[in-house]
């Protein structure tokens, strides 16, 4: 048999996808290929026009398909590989990232008739109109007294599943009746490339409130929800469950067609974008916690004892490493602070210096931030342009710049708004310490801490703790190629479990540690930040609320007149 010599792994962003080809002798990325997805997100209007409302974020699966047939010719064409030496794949992909399918899998937004029907679409992890479901689901799951909210922080996300399903019965009743099943993103891409649906645990346990022990929630639990919802396990989530490290299947011919990849190559289980890191970075023992920077940030941290922490997302077992309990805070909205920044509140002459001086905007804002001291600006920031994932799980809050001057500078709030990311960390740190569930060593890994070392100083100077950036370009898609090698088995020329594969973990880190006088200075500052987080976000004052209700009625003033 000819030599198999790499893995494949592809990592599918919100904003793109990136394919690595993984070296299995050496660890080492031989080629890496990348490709925006051409409708990017959809949160104003459908491709054909239909404007969208207020918190809608929507992709369209055909940008996967595209994304797979571009990145992964390009990848085996700069490797000068052919598929024949690909021993396996793995793929993993933002979530709760979910679209409704027919029987077949087909996304019914690929249907004429449900071409205009926003609820046809992918619901894109960070779509928040489906908040009014999550509230009251929690409602009745507390009244309930069930248990899964243990396992949630107390608090289901309407990110997650069923706030998604329960938002598409109640607004487009009749789709949902034609949605055969309503499912991970990932693992319809999976489906694509192997012609069979499953569902991958990780995803299941994190975001559809599925358990190994309990399975689903009962029926009596989604018919107090709506009568209707009564079998909505049972159906619309009714696809085999497989592990993580699972075999899905084998490449299709189409897909061999599509991509150069050779029929019957081994394909994993999907995972999440940020569940997957753990391995690539070797991350298999309790208290080594990760965090996943890019458009938002995922926590994640494994621990041999299930404890209760609030506003946690999620408490799985083998979620993230088989044996372990894996858990997962995060923050929805970090780089997309900076994006919407950059596009909505930067003076054109700060662009033009920064073409001038041959620098990306980012940069240039980060070089400028840099110059400042701790509290120089006078500004502090809620991180909630997005709502709030953890500690307060409730996406109808809303982000805050307080102190601003005629003397506030763009730069000042680029800074205030990397400080607000970073106190929002620290607080999910120290939810994990008030619960008891110990964090000993904080890696760093994504887009953006690869991309901005002052912010991961930031970081260390904020949460007072040594930080260190895993050396990997693309790290979730290494580590998605490392589940692919897993999938195939040492005698497919891949790995023979868990432990082998991380031998082939990236161990290289930038490492920042906190200096003193700023970690002084930002101990003071964090105080403020609790205060006004706890104000704003625990029912003290909910006008952030109140705003927002004034924002999806549309209402302007007239209408208080
Ligand atoms: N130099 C930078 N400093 C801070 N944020 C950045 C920088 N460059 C890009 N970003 C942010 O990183 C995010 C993209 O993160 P990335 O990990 O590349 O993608 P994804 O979130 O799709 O996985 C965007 O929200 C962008 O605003
Ligand atoms: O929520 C998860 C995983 O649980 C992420 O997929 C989601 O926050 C999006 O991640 P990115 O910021 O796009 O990397």
């Amino acid at each position: 048999m000819e030599q198999k010599r790499y893995a494949l792994g592809v990592d599918f962003g919100t904003l793109s996808a990136r394919c690595v080809l993984v070296e299995m002798h050496t660890g080492e990325i031989a080629a890496s290929s990348s490709c925006e997805y051409p409708h990017g997100v959809m949160d104003t209007a459908l491709p054909c026009g239909r404007p969208l409302p207020a918190d809608w974020a929507l992709q369209h699966p055909q940008d996967y398909i595209d994304t797979l047939a571009a990145a992964v010719p390009e990848v085996l064409r700069s490797a000068g590989a052919s598929g024949t030496q690909i021993c396996g794949v793995g793929i993993d992909f933002t979530s709760c990232t979910v679209l409704p399918v027919t029987a077949e899998g087909t996304p019914l937004c690929f249907l004429p008739e449900y071409a205009s029907e926003p609820h046809a679409y992918v619901k894109l992890w960070k779509h928040h109109a489906a908040q009014k479901e999550a509230t009251r689901l929690n409602q009745i799951a507390q009244e309930r007294g069930e248990k899964f909210l243990e396992n949630y922080g107390r608090k289901i996300s309407s990110e997650w599943v069923v706030p998604k399903a329960w938002q598409i019965l109640n607004e487009a009743p009749k789709l949902y009746e034609k949605m055969a099943y309503f499912v991970e993103a990932g693992d319809w891409i999976v489906a694509q490339l192997t012609g069979r649906l499953w569902r991958n645990a990780c995803a299941a346990g994190y975001k559809a409130i599925w358990s190994k022990t309990d399975g689903f929630p009962s029926r009596s639990f989604f018919a107090a929800l709506d009568p209707r919802m009564e079998d909505f396990a049972e159906t619309k989530l009714n696809t085999p469950i497989l592990p993580l490290g699972g075999r899905a299947g084998g490449i299709t011919a189409r897909m061999a067609k599509l991509t150069g990849l050779a029929q019957g190559t081994p394909v994993a289980a999907a995972n999440l974008d940020a569940h997957v890191s753990c391995l690539g970075a070797g991350l298999t023992r309790p208290g080594q916690m990760l965090a996943i920077m890019g458009t938002s940030t995922c926590h994640l941290v494994n621990s041999s004892r299930p404890r209760p922490i609030p506003g946690v997302c999620g408490i799985v077992p083998d979620g993230l490493i088989p044996g372990l309990i894996g858990y997962e805070a995060g923050q929805s909205c970090v780089g997309d602070h900076f994006s919407w920044f950059v596009k909505n509140c930067v003076p054109a002459a700060y662009e033009r210096r920064a073409q001038e001086e041959g620098t990306g905007i980012y940069e240039y804002l980060t070089r400028l931030a840099e110059k400042k001291v701790p509290g120089e600006s006078g500004l502090i920031a809620l991180d909630w342009w997005n709502g709030n994932r953890s500690v307060l799980v409730d996406g109808d809050l809303s982000g805050l710049l307080l102190g601003c001057t005629l003397g506030t500078k763009p730069e000042d709030i680029f800074r205030a708004l990397m400080e607000a990311t970073a106190y929002g960390t620290r607080m999910i740190l120290e939810s994990f310490a008030a619960a008891g569930i110990p964090v000993d060593e904080f890696y760093a890994a994504g887009g953006i801490a690869q991309k901005n070392p002052f912010m991961m100083q930031l970081y260390a100077n904020i949460t007072g703790r040594e930080i260190r950036v895993v050396e990997s370009a693309q790290l979730p898609a290494f580590s998605a190629a490392l589940y692919g090698a897993l999938a195939a088995g040492r005698d497919g020329g891949g790995c023979a479990g868990i432990g082998d594969a991380a031998q082939l973990a990236c161990r290289r880190y930038a490492i920042y540690t906190p200096d003193p006088g700023a970690a002084a200075a930002y101990d003071v500052l964090y105080q403020e930040y609790v205060t006004l987080h706890n104000y704003f976000g625990r029912g003290a004052n909910d006008v952030m609320k109140r705003l927002k209700a004034m924002r999806r009625k549309g209402a302007c003033y007239h209408e208080y007149e």
